[in-house]
């Protein structure tokens, strides 16, 4: 709702009232309508003041209330009811004005800001456009090029930006609403002909058609087949060929168009689950409001190599003591002056103070002893993490909270070589460790919630977005991997080439296809982890190449290693590059031979195989993967997989996450083309539908926020 005061006898306040970010909620939209007639009505109040309770003057359209059954005022008269109003309206924004925010204040007279506010236009991250009036006035306001880059991304501007934009009047470090009543007592009973922005004229420039033309190529260049972003550079050309009222005509039609599209319900519904994963909870009933994290003030990394780097950087910026322990001196000082240029480079991007000071660095693991917390961070090999948490079980005060960066080792194994196995957890970082925002967090059987809630509250800290995952073989997003590549390599198999698989996975809206990833992440990670796990056989020959332990197996990527084409870093891998380390990947005759000769020697024909079918094998192999995850409880809902997959993978975002697309393309449809698949492929238990995906099939398809009612509790995993 919102409530009417009146200050200084003339100004009529009106203060939106929807916790936590003042929503235009249904309510909130009547509010505006009827404390604006009231403050038209009464003859004493000569101006107006909009502003937001607890300083968020307003987040925009409220979300949650977007679906079939709309009801309240519309936006677009309430606003035009605003601006044609006789009596000056001031915006006071504190906090933010964003999306239907943004244009509420945009049907104001005046905007004055707080210094701290941040404005913009985030519609097009939600599959929409502003669909209020924003598209059509903020053009007339700052000129077409602003006004584009701010809607196709969707960014915040500060309010300095904002300032010097013309998007406000002014900016204030002070209350903005006290400088907003000074202003609208100050303006009141002037003219408002110029201040109305609807009636400026239509922006003009001899460049308008250029800068669309590559405002277009930039967004269908980034989009990676997001609708929005393109959908918002034609309504902002409206603004520039149609007067205003058939603007916003046009603005209303292609907001209709994006409001019902499966895009924009996929991304509203990630908006949530992004928030939702820090609701975090386990199969032993350990929840985020029960659980208190631990207080850390210093922390240590173990081992400097690329991933301790880019954790190093990410506790100093996130305000911690930090000591850096590499025991190889040479390393050491390489690493010192790597993190130093990462934290120069990072606080001039950010405009943040330089954290240097806040790192020590130190040869000896000793000097870990006073930490109250440790991320090891040393190669993926289980013998030396043992060591080291042998080590750290002795070294550390009591209470230290032990944890491993570790894309997928047993977490129990290495919390049974400390002395208290409750404060061992996984740290699952992304490289680059202090750019990527997502973390996994991974308990083990043993993990306590405190040890837990103070890793996830770390994750927070640093600026990531924590998902708690429960401890098995690459965890979740490495685990639904496996399938996934596993079908990239039987399709290369069965006649595709490395560039088909990819093309087909990019034009889904992946950064990049399988096989270039691979490339970049390098061939040999793999590799060794399938060596440690005994899968690989050099030389094997015959029917028992391609399997193992009763499943179709491709060693493929093995006999690559074999031939030292580990990717970028050697400039061969699936595809070849102008030198190691290039990074510009073309196809390569070398490898198409190969895949024959390998073909011809294994007894397979190669075939034509369809889009739709390379799209389904890898796709639909993960998603099942994910069921079985949930029914395992290893995550506790789709949300946190769906999280994972878009900050971690690649997932492109405007497609919800592998849970989500599963709901969206229809359970049975999934089911029944991995029924079909698993029955053309027996021997690839990947394909297998797991249980929990027949069961909501069965359920006639729950929607997805129901999903967790038909998961059987898993044995207690905390
Ligand atoms: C920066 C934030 C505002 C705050 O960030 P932070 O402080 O970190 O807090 P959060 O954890 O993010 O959020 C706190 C909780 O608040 C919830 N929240 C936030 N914003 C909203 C919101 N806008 N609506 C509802 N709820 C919101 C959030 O979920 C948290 O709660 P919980 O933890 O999940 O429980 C940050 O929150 C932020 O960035 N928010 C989003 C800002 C945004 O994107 N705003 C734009 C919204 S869309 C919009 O404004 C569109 C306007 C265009 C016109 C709309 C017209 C209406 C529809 C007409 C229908 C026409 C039908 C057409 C079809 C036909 O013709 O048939």
């Amino acid at each position: 709702m919102a409530f009417y005061s009146r200050v200084s006898g003339s100004v009529g306040v009106i203060t939106l009232q929807n916790p936590p970010v003042n929503a235009l909620s249904a309510a909130v939209r009547q509010g505006i309508v009827d404390t604006m007639h009231r403050a038209l009505s009464e003859p004493e109040v000569k101006s107006v003041v909009i502003c937001g309770q607890n300083g968020k003057f307003c987040g925009g359209a409220d979300i949650r209330e977007f679906g079939a059954n709309m009801r309240g005022p519309p936006l677009v008269p309430m606003i035009h009811l605003i601006e044609a109003a006789e009596k000056p309206v001031v915006a006071a924004i504190e906090g933010v004005a964003l999306g239907g925010g943004l244009e509420l204040a945009l049907g104001c007279h005046y905007r004055i800001a707080h210094s701290k506010a941040r404005l913009g236009l985030p519609e097009v991250t939600l599959g929409l456009l502003p669909g209020a009036g924003g598209t059509q006035r903020l053009p007339r306001l700052i000129g077409v090029p602003a006004a584009l880059e701010l809607i196709t991304t969707g960014r915040h501007a500060t309010a300095a930006e904002a300032l010097q934009l013309g998007i406000v009047d002014e900016v204030t470090d002070h209350s903005a609403v006290d400088a907003a009543v000074k202003f609208a007592q100050s303006v009141a009973g002037k003219s408002l002909d110029a201040r109305r922005i609807s009636t400026y004229p239509r922006p003009r420039s001899p460049d308008l058609a250029e800068i669309f033309e590559k405002a277009m190529k930039e967004v269908r260049r980034s989009a990676r087949g997001a609708i929005a972003p393109v959908t918002c550079v034609q309504a902002v050309h409206a603004s520039v060929t149609l007067p205003y009222a058939k603007g916003m005509e046009r603005e209303r039609e292609l907001f209709s168009t994006l409001f019902t599209s499966g895009q924009a319900h996929a991304l509203q519904y990630y908006f949530f689950a992004q928030r939702a994963v820090s609701r975090w909870s386990t199969p032993s009933g350990a929840r985020w409001d029960t659980s208190k994290p631990r207080p850390v003030h210093k922390a240590a990394v173990i081992g400097l190599g690329t991933m301790g780097r880019g954790i190093s950087v990410s506790l100093a910026q996130a305000g911690l003591s930090v000591v850096a322990v590499e025991t190889q001196e040479k390393q050491l000082l390489e690493a010192k002056q790597a993190v130093s240029g990462m934290l120069e480079r990072s606080a001039k991007r950010r405009g943040v103070p330089l954290a240097d000071d806040k790192i020590k660095y130190n040869c000896s693991v000793q000097a870990v002893a006073d930490a109250d917390l440790v991320i090891e961070a040393v190669f993926e090999d289980m013998a030396l993490k043992k060591t080291i948490f042998q080590q750290l079980s002795g070294i550390c005060k009591p209470g230290t909270l032990l944890c491993t960066n570790t894309s997928g080792l047993d977490i129990d194994e290495l919390a049974s070589q400390t002395q208290s196995p409750e404060l061992v957890v996984g740290m699952h970082f992304f490289a680059p460790a202090h750019v990527m925002k997502l973390l996994e967090v991974v308990y083990g059987p043993r993990s306590s919630p405190e040890a837990l809630a103070t890793a996830m509250e770390m994750g927070k800290k640093m600026g990531k977005v924590s998902v708690a995952v429960g401890n098995c073989r690459g965890f979740v997003g490495n685990r639904m991997l496996k399938p996934y590549l596993e079908q990239a390599f039987f399709l290369l198999e069965e006649g595709a080439t490395p560039e088909q698989v990819d093309q087909v996975l990019e034009e889904f809206g992946f950064a990049m296809g399988v096989f270039k990833v691979s490339d970049l992440s390098g061939l040999d990670v793999g590799w060794k982890v399938r060596k440690a796990d005994g899968l690989v056989v050099p030389g094997s020959t015959g029917k028992s190449a391609r399997i193992r332990g009763g499943s179709r197996y491709s060693p493929l990527g093995d006999l690559l290693c074999e031939q030292g084409r580990f990717g970028q870093k050697t400039g061969r891998g699936w595809y070849q590059y102008d030198k190691p380390g290039g990074r510009v990947a073309k196809p390569d005759p070398w490898l198409h031979g190969f895949l024959e000769e390998y073909r011809a020697r294994h007894g397979l024909v190669a075939r034509r195989i369809d889009h739709q079918e390379m799209l389904e094998r890898c796709l639909y192999a993960l998603i099942n993967e994910g069921f079985q995850i949930l029914q395992d409880g290893i995550a506790a809902g789709p949300e946190d997989i769906d999280v994972i997959y878009v900050l971690g993978y690649g997932w492109p975002r405007h497609r919800g996450g592998p849970m989500f697309y599963a709901g969206l393309v229809g359970l049975d449809k999934v089911l029944e083309r991995l029924e079909h698949y698993h029955q053309v492929y027996p021997d690839v238990l990947g394909l297998k539908p797991c249980s929990l995906i027949r069961k909501l099939a069965a359920s006639s398809s729950p929607p997805i926020h129901r999903w967790r009612e038909f998961i059987q509790k898993p044995r207690s995993q905390l």
